[in-house]
C-alpha cells in the first residue's frame, strides 16, 4: 500500500454536511418492525482541489446512496451538499447542466457503462454533443492519448477492447468536459489485479497533469489506500472514521477499520488473513461503538 502525497491546495471543491438519507424499508423488514432503512447517517466531509478522498465500506454500507445524493440523483432526507459553494439539490435547468460539466462519473463495469453500438469516437463526442459544445476530432485524439490509447481506437467498438482498455475509454469520456471532480464508483473492482494497478497509476498521473479531484469509492481498502490522500470508512450508513491515509492505515481508530485492515490480502499465499467478522453483519449493533442514526426516523 502506498498512500499518495497531497498535491492539492486547501480551498474546498465539495462540502458535504450532516448528509442523511432514509428509505422506506422493504415490506418484509416493515413486518419485522423496521420501518426505515438508515442508508446514510449524518455524513460530513470535504474534497479539495486535486485531492483524492477514498470512501471504503462493505456492500450495503451506504456508498452508492452517498454518491447518488452527492450527484443530485436523489434528494437527501436532510443535510447539504455544496459544490463550489452552491447547493447541488437546488440546482435546476442551466445550473444543473453546468454541474454535470463540472462533476463526471466513472462506474464499476466498463462492459455495461459504454454503449456497445457506439464507436469510441462517438462515445467521446457524446458528452460534448449533450452539452452543445463543438465536437472536435482533435480533442477526441488528445483524450485517447491522455489515457494512453492509440488514435486508431477511435474507429473501434467497445467489444474490441480488454476490460482495462474499456475502463480507460470510460475515463477519457469522464475527462471530455474538463471536470473539476470525478466520482469513481468501484472503478477497478471488475478488473484483474495487475490491470487494477495500471488504471490506478493512470488516474494518479492524470490528477498530477490536470489537477482534477477524485471521490473514489470501493470496498477494497488496499485499492482505496493506494490512490487516496484521505480515507473515509463507512459502516452501517455511518462514516465511522475519516483521516489522512497514513493515519487511518497506521493507527486505525475504529474496530471496523482494524477488521478491514486485517482482511487485506498479503502477497505470501502461506499467510491466511482473518475475514472481518463485522462484514457478516448487516447493521451495526451497540457493541460496534456506533451511536444510533442521530437524525431519528424521518423519511
Ligand atoms: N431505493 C432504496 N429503497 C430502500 N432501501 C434502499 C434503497 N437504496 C438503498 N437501500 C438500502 O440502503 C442501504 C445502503 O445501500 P447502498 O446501495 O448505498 O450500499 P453500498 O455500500 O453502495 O452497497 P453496494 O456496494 O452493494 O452497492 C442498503 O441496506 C440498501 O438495501
Amino acid at each position: 500500500m502506498s498512500a499518495q502525497t497531497p498535491i492539492g491546495g486547501s480551498a474546498e471543491l465539495l462540502r458535504v454536511t450532516d448528509l442523511v438519507k432514509h428509505f422506506r424499508s422493504p415490506r418484509a423488514a416493515r413486518r419485522r418492525g423496521q420501518a426505515i432503512v438508515h442508508a446514510l447517517c449524518s455524513a460530513s466531509f470535504s474534497v479539495g482541489p486535486a485531492e483524492t478522498l477514498g470512501i471504503v465500506g462493505e456492500s450495503g454500507s451506504g456508498k452508492t446512496t452517498l454518491l447518488r445524493t452527492i450527484l443530485g440523483l436523489q434528494q437527501p432526507t436532510s443535510g447539504q451538499v455544496l459544490f463550489l459553494g452552491q447547493d447541488v439539490s437546488q440546482r435546476k435547468g442551466a445550473t444543473a447542466r453546468a454541474l454535470q460539466q463540472e462533476i463526471s462519473v466513472v462506474f464499476q463495469d466498463p462492459y455495461t457503462s459504454l454503449d456497445p453500438r457506439m464507436t469510441v469516437a462517438d462515445l467521446l463526442a457524446e458528452p460534448m454533443r449533450i452539452h452543445r459544445l463543438p465536437v472536435d476530432g482533435a480533442r477526441a485524439r488528445t483524450l485517447l492519448d491522455q489515457v494512453r490509447l492509440p488514435a486508431t481506437s477511435l474507429r473501434k467498438f467497445p467489444h474490441e477492447f480488454s476490460g482495462g482498455q474499456r475502463q480507460r475509454i470510460a475515463i477519457a469520456r469522464a475527462l471530455a468536459l474538463n471536470p473539476k471532480l470525478i466520482v469513481l464508483d468501484e472503478p477497478v473492482s471488475a478488473l484483474d489485479v495487475s490491470v487494477q494497478a495500471e488504471v490506478l497509476t493512470l488516474l494518479k498521473e492524470l490528477q498530477r497533469e490536470r489537477q482534477v479531484s477524485y471521490l473514489f469509492v470501493a470496498h477494497d481498502l488496499a485499492v482505496v489506500a493506494d490512490i487516496s490522500h484521505r480515507v473515509g470508512v463507512m459502516y452501517g450508513g455511518q462514516l465511522v472514521e475519516l483521516g489522512p491515509t497514513k493515519q487511518v492505515i497506521g493507527e486505525p481508530a475504529h474496530p471496523y477499520t482494524r477488521e478491514l485492515l486485517a482482511a487485506v490480502p498479503v502477497p505470501d499465499p502461506r499467510i491466511e488473513r482473518a475475514k472481518p467478522r463485522m462484514l457478516q453483519r448487516r447493521w451495526p449493533t451497540e457493541t460496534d461503538g456506533l451511536p444510533p442514526c442521530p437524525h431519528g426516523d424521518a423519511l
